[in-house]
């Protein structure tokens, strides 16, 4: 067997030197770039270019997997041909000077098959442009090539030996490894799962709810990659948009779209995006003041329920927006008519049929410009035609003009959103404090995060979107999206197209977001929208996850918990601190995991920005480097951090030391504050807790 698993591994080395010497060939074929002027050389120039960068991809890994296929022709009634190998890699290539392709790309239909198939003898398959495939799978194999050599082979199913199903080896061998700073491309071990929603059909709006660490962030990435290839001349990069909670988690994931060759992709916050948008008429008030609020001092589950943010994000509140700009469309046609001398009369019934069918589709303030400029337009034209000369005439005329048009009701965003909580145009029901707090806050030209969808949706309303729909997009940790942020979004784009994921467990911001995804599906016409589940969590040793599931088990509701991958590591440990040794603790636990060398990214997760502030002092002081994770920060470095459990969503660590789980810190209402801190871990967790140990983990032993 060790004979033949070298024979195996020198065979592919020699095909792997060739592919190899062909994709040199190539690159050096590529002549100097053309820095002309002729347009046509100047295209085939960029096209060479485009070319030059899937060869460079290609030449530092050419592929990483092969699946032997053969075809059945005819329906599987004609004759099967020999199994064909496929080479799968993230760009693909074809042989130099020729159409046989070397390295097929992992978005083509054919190597769909590579992740979707499952193992067993019975006939594959894939959707080709001209219809199903089908066939027999012989081999899958996974490569891992570095600096041109084949480091690990791993074939993950062979046909006809016993074990029948694909195994996940090299799986597990990828999920052990440790993580630096960023997140990374999963190319080469793409669950079907995943696949299926990777390859999902592009004019839907795709709900994702994931478990922590089921690859959310990573597939909706991967997706993104997919559609610019599937559609490609359909959809272009620069018209896709990624929302994600902050600056640092949007540094977090940079790295993987350029990995798989894809550049251009708009990354933003909703709130970047917002104020853009608003032409930053307005200032975003502090958010570290709403985490502040929320995460620094305890709040009750009523407090949570009424806040403004969930108030400002809710239906009900858009439906008030749109009776009002119902009304103000109402008002716009003067209901009186334009006299601007005796015997000129334009009628109000002549502005209405301009108003209504001439300028249709406009949004409302464009249309009340365009009639401003037809008023004009016919006083002009009318003196002409009616040759009026008299200066005086001409320019009394012009007066009368000039405010009649002022009557016609014009506002910005921000005026018209302000008109809703102050005076005699406030709205009814608006609760008085919320409203005083809101009046003041925009007084002073500054708006809350919860501002920012109503001040949007009313910008795209009175004006319209500015630059062009976008084709598609992705918003991560959409739990924490009201359904009026989505509905703003939703305004932005001509047919659905949005990938929309996040986890309900980890919805620790629910004074703003949702509690169950129906709250945002609902938005879309049936039939627009698909929802999938992903309940394996491939971050984590079964350790841990088993562990968060306990944490999990004290929340309320339909919970679901995350199933592992048959990945072992270290148990979980909790161990007490007394109140006076506690920082030491902490230290002594990471100069221990440091020493180990087992770990490249170490954090520890503390409570409060406070308490994480204590940690980082004290580490210093013991000359343990480490950076603080604050609410404003825009990269992430890895290393060893200190991160405030609120901040570290969507981030992830080779180990994790929660700093405190007491139960002053982490009651019953935070079971998803600590669930989000826990599942962060990928192979080594343990929690300290000072007092008594959290009531959330009664009944765990360890
Ligand atoms: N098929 C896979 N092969 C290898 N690694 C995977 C796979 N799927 C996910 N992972 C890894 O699991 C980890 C979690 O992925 P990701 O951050 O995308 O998950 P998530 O669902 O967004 O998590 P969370 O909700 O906790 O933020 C990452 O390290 C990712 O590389």
């Amino acid at each position: 067997m060790k004979m033949s698993q070298k024979t195996i591994q020198q065979e592919e080395q020699e095909r792997l030197n060739a592919a190899l010497q062909d994709i040199e060939a190539q690159l050096r074929a590529i002549g100097p770039r053309y820095t002309g002027n002729d347009f046509t050389e100047q295209m085939l120039d960029l096209q060479r270019e485009e070319r030059k960068n899937r060869l460079e991809v290609a030449r530092r890994e050419p592929y990483f997997g092969r699946i032997d296929f053969q075809e059945l022709t005819n329906d599987g009634k004609g004759d099967a041909g020999e199994p064909k190998p496929l080479y799968i890699g993230k760009a693909g290539v074809a042989k130099n000077g020729g159409n046989e392709l070397l390295v097929i790309d992992w978005r083509a239909p054919a190597a769909s098959m590579f992740y979707s198939f499952t193992g067993g003898d019975d006939p594959a398959g894939y959707a080709s442009p001209d219809g199903e495939v089908s066939g027999y799978v012989h081999l899958k194999r996974n490569f891992m090539i570095r600096n041109g050599e084949i480091v690990r082979l791993v074939d993950s199913y062979v046909r006809g030996q016993e074990e029948g199903a694909v195994s996940d080896e090299f799986l597990l061998y990828r999920l052990g490894e440790n993580k630096d700073n960023k997140l990374r491309d999963i190319v080469s071990t793409i669950q079907g799962e995943q696949d299926r929603i990777i390859r999902a059909e592009r004019n839907k709006a795709l709900f994702i709810q994931g478990v922590a660490g089921s690859g959310k962030t990573t597939v909706a990435l991967h997706r993104l990659a997919f559609l610019l290839y599937q559609y490609e001349g359909r959809i272009r990069a620069e018209r896709m948009i990624i929302f994600a909670p902050n600056r640092m988690f949007l540094d977090y994931i940079s790295g993987v779209l350029p990995e798989l060759g894809v550049g251009d992709i708009g990354q933003t916050t909703f709130a970047d995006w917002a104020l853009e948008l608003l032409e930053h008429s307005v200032r975003l008030s502090d958010p570290s003041e709403t985490m502040a609020y929320w995460f620094e001092e305890k709040r009750t589950k009523e407090e949570i329920e009424q806040s403004s943010g969930r108030w400002k994000g809710s239906l009900a509140f858009k439906d008030a927006i749109d009776r009002r700009l119902a009304e103000l469309q109402g008002s716009i046609v003067p209901d009186t008519a334009f006299v601007p001398l005796d015997g000129f009369t334009l009628k109000p019934e002549t502005m209405r049929e301009w108003y209504e069918t001439d300028y249709g589709e406009e949004t409302v303030m464009v249309k009340r410009d365009r009639l401003a400029s037809r008023i004009k337009r016919w006083l002009e034209s009318e003196l002409k035609h009616r040759g009026v000369a008299d200066k005086k005439k001409r320019s009394a005329a012009m007066a009368k003009l000039n405010s009649y048009v002022k009557r016609i009701p014009a506002f910005t965003a921000l005026q018209l959103y302000a008109s809703l909580f102050k005076g005699k145009t406030a709205l009814p029901d608006v609760p008085k404090s919320l409203a005083k707090a809101t009046s003041e806050r925009l007084g002073s030209g500054l708006a809350g995060a919860e501002d920012l969808a109503p001040l949007a949706y009313i910008q795209l309303k009175l004006y319209g979107l500015k630059v062009p729909p976008f084709d598609h997009i992705v918003i991560d940790e959409a739990q924490d999206y009201s359904p009026f942020q989505l509905e703003t979004l939703r305004l932005c784009q001509r047919t659905p197209s949005m990938t929309v994921l996040g986890d309900l467990q980890q919805g620790i911001h629910a004074y703003a977001g949702i509690q169950s995804w129906n709250e945002l599906m609902d938005l879309f016409p049936d039939g627009d929208t698909d929802f999938f589940e992903l309940n394996r969590s491939y971050r984590s040793t079964m350790e841990i996850i088993d562990f968060a599931n306990v944490i999990l088990g004290g929340m309320t509701g339909g919970v679901k918990p995350a199933v592992p991958v048959f990945r072992s590591g270290d148990p979980v440990r909790t161990e007490p601190a007394a109140e006076d040794n506690w920082l030491q603790s902490v230290a002594s636990t990471v100069t221990e995991w440091q020493a180990s060398g087992s770990y490249d990214t170490i954090s520890v997760i503390g409570r409060t920005a406070r308490e994480c502030e204590e940690i980082h002092r004290y580490l210093l002081s013991q000359g343990l480097e480490s950076s603080l994770v604050q609410s404003k920060q825009l990269t992430y470095g890895g290393g060893l951090t200190v991160v405030p459990v609120y901040l570290s969503k969507g981030l992830e660590f080779d180990a994790v030391l929660i700093a405190d789980a007491g139960s002053r810190n982490y009651e019953t209402i935070d079971a998803k504050l600590l669930y989000v801190g826990c599942t962060r871990a990928l192979h080594k967790l343990k929690l300290l807790y000072r007092g008594e140990r959290t009531p959330l983990l009664e009944g765990w032993e360890g």
